[in-house]
């Protein structure tokens, strides 16, 4: 495990490129298994999941060539063997669920221990994956490993689960692709990165209607081909670095920023004070905002920011506004409806001399512009929370340090460099 040593209380300013979503390049890497054809990916990021199934990809015999410095990658998958695969799939992270729906498609049969392993925000289910599978033509059996066998192609089917999930989102979208006849998915999560996976496979010939909603209509073809295609921004690296700005005092740009998704990010910046704006599509903080809750009209009613499956605010992001919250002047009430372990770092913030009053496991109130001090705190294995960790150390004057923050390298590369050239000191240990 790796350590952040921060030496914080200057203001960081600079100019930004982000790298590409991890959320959307895992998918689409998974996508790339529906097809023989060679595909490029351009705007890879160098991450250590990625890394993890290319890693995979590899072992079973798939060619694949990336520039890491780039962020080219070419993957052909031809020689992809089957009888290679010893049913291990990549650990430590949500997205391996993701192979399954190319594996059945290539192999009709896979095997897996019974449990998805992801960050520590929250029990990661299976279940939707698994009824999703099912209701497209798979057979699911389990005794603690779970197999899934499919007797031919994926077949066509409508279905509505509890909840919008994301990655069962991208599976339905990826089986029902190649399924005999239509499908419709009922109650489908929207997210960017849900919506850049079905924009590349509608490139790769799948006809997929509603894209961005909540329905989605996919009639099944017989083939995908492969071509040319470009990974999004990291959403969560704008914001992150676009904060970073706010919480410090500094000024900061973002190219290629994704105006479009941001009327409801750019709501809870200014919630908590902070104006950002958009020239084309660079968005910028500039410098000297003043942190401070703003008022509602509302008489003797808490001031909140709630996140829940797009267009709703995104979970992955309520990090960051937590840290500038623990700085803004005035209490900020924070609502995860979707993850029961999303609040669990509290008491490392409160080892900086935060005051944050867990209210729930989905609710927090966080009472800001206590005076902090520079400390040593403990990363969870939660990317953003470490972020959001160092994001406050890098506020305060001093040397802190977040113990274990290398989960960050899961989803942002060049992190410390970043930074440095931002004029943060600040280093791995
Ligand atoms: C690789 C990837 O893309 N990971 C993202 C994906 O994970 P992932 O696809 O695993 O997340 P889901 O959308 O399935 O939601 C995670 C968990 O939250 C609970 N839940 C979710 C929604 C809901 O309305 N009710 C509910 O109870 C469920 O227990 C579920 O297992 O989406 C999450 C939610 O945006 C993000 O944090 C992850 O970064
Ligand atoms: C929760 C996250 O990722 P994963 O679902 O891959 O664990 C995340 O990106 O914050």
């Amino acid at each position: 495990m790796a350590d952040l040593i921060v030496n914080g209380g200057k203001p960081l300013s600079g100019t930004l490129t982000p790298s590409g979503n991890k959320n959307s390049a895992l998918p689409i890497l998974c996508a790339t298994l529906l097809t023989d054809d060679p595909v490029t990916l351009r705007n890879v990021p160098a991450i250590t999941d990625v890394e993890k199934l290319v890693e995979f990809f590899t072992a079973q015999g798939s060619q694949i060539t990336w520039d890491r410095t780039s962020g080219e990658m070419t993957l052909a998958h031809a020689t992809f063997d089957p009888d290679r695969l010893q049913g291990t799939l990549p650990n430590g992270m949500r997205s391996s669920v993701l192979l399954f729906p190319p594996l059945l498609h290539r192999l009709g049969r896979l095997a897996i221990p019974g449990n998805a392993e992801g960050c520590s925000l929250g029990i990661r289910e299976l279940d939707p994956h698994l009824e999703i599978l099912t209701t497209l033509g798979a057979q699911i059996e389990s005794n603690g490993t779970v197999t899934m066998e499919l007797p031919g192609r994926f077949r066509g089917a409508r279905h509505w689960p509890d909840y919008m999930s994301v990655t069962a989102t991208e599976n339905f979208v990826m089986a029902a692709a190649l399924a005999e006849g239509t499908s419709t998915l009922l109650n489908a999560a929207s997210e960017p990165h849900v919506q850049d996976l079905c924009a590349t496979l509608a490139q790769m010939g799948a006809r997929i209607e509603g894209i961005g909603t909540s329905k989605l209509t996919i009639h099944g073809v017989d083939r995908l081909h492969g071509g040319t295609f470009t990974i999004a921004s990291d959403i969560h690296e704008i914001v992150t670095f676009l904060a970073l700005g706010a919480i410090t005092g500094g000024e900061v740009r973002v190219r290629e920023s994704l105006p479009h998704h941001f009327d409801l990010i750019g709501r809870a910046f200014r919630k908590l004070g902070v104006t950002i704006d958009h020239d084309g599509d660079t968005a910028i903080v500039r410098p000297g905002q003043t942190l401070r809750v703003e008022s509602p009209f509302t008489s003797n009613l808490l001031p909140k920011i709630e996140a829940a499956p797009w267009p709703y605010f995104p979970v992955d992001l309520l990090p960051c506004m937590i840290a500038l919250a623990v700085r803004a002047d005035g209490p900020m009430h924070f609502w995860n409806k979707v993850y029961e372990g999303g609040f669990t770092w509290m008491p490392e913030l409160a080892k900086f001399g935060a005051h944050v009053v867990v209210s729930d496991p989905h609710r927090i109130i966080v009472f800001g512009s206590k005076p902090l001090r520079a400390t040593t705190v403990d990363a969870p294995y939660i990317i953003r929370a470490a972020v959001a960790l160092y994001m406050v150390a890098a506020s305060i004057p001093g040397r802190s340090i977040v113990k274990n923050a290398d989960t960050i390298k899961r989803a942002h590369p060049r992190f410390v460099e970043n930074l440095r050239t931002f004029g943060a000191e600040v280093e791995w240990r």
